[in-house]
């Protein structure tokens, strides 16, 4: 439930998690991958969560299809400009797009700079296409260690006008956040905004980390952050956001059910939320379900959903005059669709 007059806003949202099955199974077909099935509908299961997955890692398991036909540059370009698509065609007006060069080029022995610059061009010309803006994150992926997130950090700041911030996500238990220090001491020296994946497989303990040592200015995730009333105070002291994707949520068995997602008790500690999808393409949902979610399974009144929705504009990374656009952009659309 959001309001057509207000910004609508995704600021967690994986490009590498956002591969069209359609567009998985193309690839595949012209470039002799292998796939587990034979047809669209088919692979569908592979690709998407069928319920829900026991603990993250299975549930990141889904992605690596996505990346796994990601063959040459050209098919990278592809992706990002489907992204833009997908973005626009779901009403977004601004979405921060996040991936993980390293990741993206890994099965194919493709060239990080490459890699950056596929997306930044395949972004580029979707936004010319289509009214919705579009922002970028460089992820490192903490799944391949500390070198990897090096490497592909130096592929993200060989063009850092490009992007908006830096992320570290992942396998967050087996990678804890005290193994990138250095990383995001790097970051905080390119003067790149940081957000970091935190409180999703592990506990409070490693948001503390993450706001403390990695000078994360907002939480992916953040859920279990509740489990600790100091470090909800200290995120509202420091109006620490927390980028909430409750499907995802639920889909990696961070929370049991809707029901016990926490959203709620960090807005009523007066902590910044914004709601987003994710991986969009691995959740099958887009923002108007996580909306709708939040109203009717999270039990966020409609009021409340506008909050988010403001938020999320406060969250994001931008500037004061980019802010004041996108609720100008806001109005002209209801004056377009009136
Ligand atoms: O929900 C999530 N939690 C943690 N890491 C994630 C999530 N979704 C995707 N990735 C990770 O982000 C990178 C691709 O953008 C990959 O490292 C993938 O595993
Ligand atoms: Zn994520």
């Amino acid at each position: 439930m959001f309001d057509p007059s207000l910004p609508l806003v995704d600021l967690h949202r994986h490009l590498d998690g956002n591969v069209r099955v359609e567009t998985i199974f193309e690839l595949a077909q012209q470039h002799q991958i292998s796939l587990p099935a034979n047809n669209v509908a088919d692979m569908r299961q592979f690709v998407q969560i069928q319920g829900r997955e026991n603990d993250l890692l299975g549930f990141l398991k889904k992605l690596d299809w996505m990346v796994n036909v990601l063959v040459d540059l050209e098919a990278v370009r592809r992706v990002a400009y489907e992204n833009v698509v997908d973005a626009a065609q779901s009403g977004l007006d601004y979405a921060e797009l996040r991936f993980s060069p390293y990741y993206m080029a890994m099965n194919h022995q493709l060239p990080m700079v490459g890699v950056v610059d596929a997306v930044i061009d395949g972004v580029y010309a979707g936004c010319q296409d289509y009214p919705v803006k579009i922002a970028l994150i460089g992820i490192m992926s903490r799944t391949f260690g500390q070198q990897a997130c090096l490497d592909e950090l130096e592929a993200i700041l060989a063009r850092r006008k490009h992007f908006v911030g830096v992320d570290l996500a992942g396998d967050e238990k087996g990678f804890p956040g005290e193994f990138f220090i250095k990383h995001f001491n790097k970051v905080r020296d390119a003067g790149l905004n940081i957000t970091v994946h935190a409180g999703e497989a592990l506990g409070a303990q490693s948001v503390w980390q993450a706001v403390t040592q990695l000078g994360a200015m907002r939480i992916g995730h953040g859920v279990r952050a509740v489990e600790d009333p100091r470090l909800m105070d200290y995120l509202y002291e420091h109006q620490i956001g927390i980028e909430s994707c409750p499907t995802s949520n639920l889909h990696t068995s961070t929370v049991s059910d809707y029901a016990h997602h926490p959203l709620k008790q960090f807005i009523n500690a007066g902590i910044p939320v914004s709601l987003n999808t994710d991986d969009p393409g691995v959740s099958n949902i887009d923002i108007a379900h996580e909306y709708a979610v939040a109203h009717h399974q999270l039990g966020l009144s409609f009021s409340q959903c506008q909050q988010c929705q403001r938020d999320g504009v406060a969250m994001a990374f931008l500037t004061q005059s980019e802010r004041l656009e996108l609720y100008q952009r806001a109005v002209g659309h209801i004056k377009n669709r009136g």
